[in-house]
């Protein structure tokens, strides 16, 4: 089936995806996916087992796009995903989510507001792994472009793309205050106390140099 032919389907909104229910109906009539089954990654029952579609309505795309889904059942693969693959989508990760695979062999990163699994990347990045696994857990974006990475290195990211991050999820940035003081406050007493001896001291010492000297003149 034509990219083209599958966008010009009827969609349908699929929990946080929109799925092609043309495609879903040619392997099965995939039927909405929530709740637990959403989260679980579980297909519903009436999608298990997919059986072909009928032959009226059965085109080589069709069949191949139901062999397809077979295929993906088989790779134990929630058929949700695969939907969602197949119409283009992505699909949106939490933070938490996320930050959970943050050890060498399932490893994800977010870059630019997108989901990366690098864990078959681990041994080949060039950079090393552990660099890589310093910035799980965290948006590594400024990471990433610290390095200066090269445009092959940008296209060779998309071999990974696994979806995005739900930006409303992202733990707001720690940023340093700077302590206000309020108002009252004894450093304020401190600054007058200074302010007038500043003031006072001068004028003490004129006054006693004017003694000394109004009294050395009488003797
Ligand atoms: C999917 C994500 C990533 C891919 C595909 C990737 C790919 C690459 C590639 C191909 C290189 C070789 C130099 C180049 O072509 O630019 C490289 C180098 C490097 N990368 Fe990554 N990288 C990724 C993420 C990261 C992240 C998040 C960091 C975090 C700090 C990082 C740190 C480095 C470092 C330190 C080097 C070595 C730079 C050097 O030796 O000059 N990479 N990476």
């Amino acid at each position: 089936m034509g990219r083209e032919a599958q966008t010009s389907r009827r969609v349908k909104p699929h929990g946080k995806y929109t799925v092609d229910s043309g495609l879903c109906n040619a392997a099965s009539q995939i039927p909405r996916v929530s709740g637990a089954a959403e989260k679980s990654g579980a297909c519903p029952d009436r999608v298990t087992p997919h059986s072909a579609p009928p032959a009226a309505t059965r085109s080589s795309s069709a069949s191949a796009s139901a062999s397809l889904l077979f295929l993906h059942h088989l790779a134990g693969e929630p058929c949700w995903a695969w939907a969602a693959d197949m119409a283009g989508e992505k699909k949106v990760f939490g933070f938490e989510e996320v930050a959970g695979h943050n050890v060498t062999k399932d490893c994800w990163l977010i870059i630019a507001g997108k989901v990366y699994d690098v864990t078959s990347f681990m041994d080949e990045h060039p950079g090393g792994d552990e660099v890589l696994l310093a910035v799980t857990g965290k948006d590594a974006t400024n990471d990433f472009e610290d390095i200066g990475h090269s445009e092959s290195a940008r296209e060779m990211m998309e071999k990974y793309l696994i979806g995005e991050i739900d930006a409303s999820t992202i733990p707001v940035k720690r940023t340093h205050v700077t302590p206000q003081q309020a108002p009252g406050n004894p450093d304020k007493g401190d600054d007058m106390l200074i302010k007038i001896l500043q003031f006072l001291v001068p004028i003490l010492i004129l006054g006693l140099a004017f003694a000394i000297r109004q009294y050395t003149k009488s003797e």
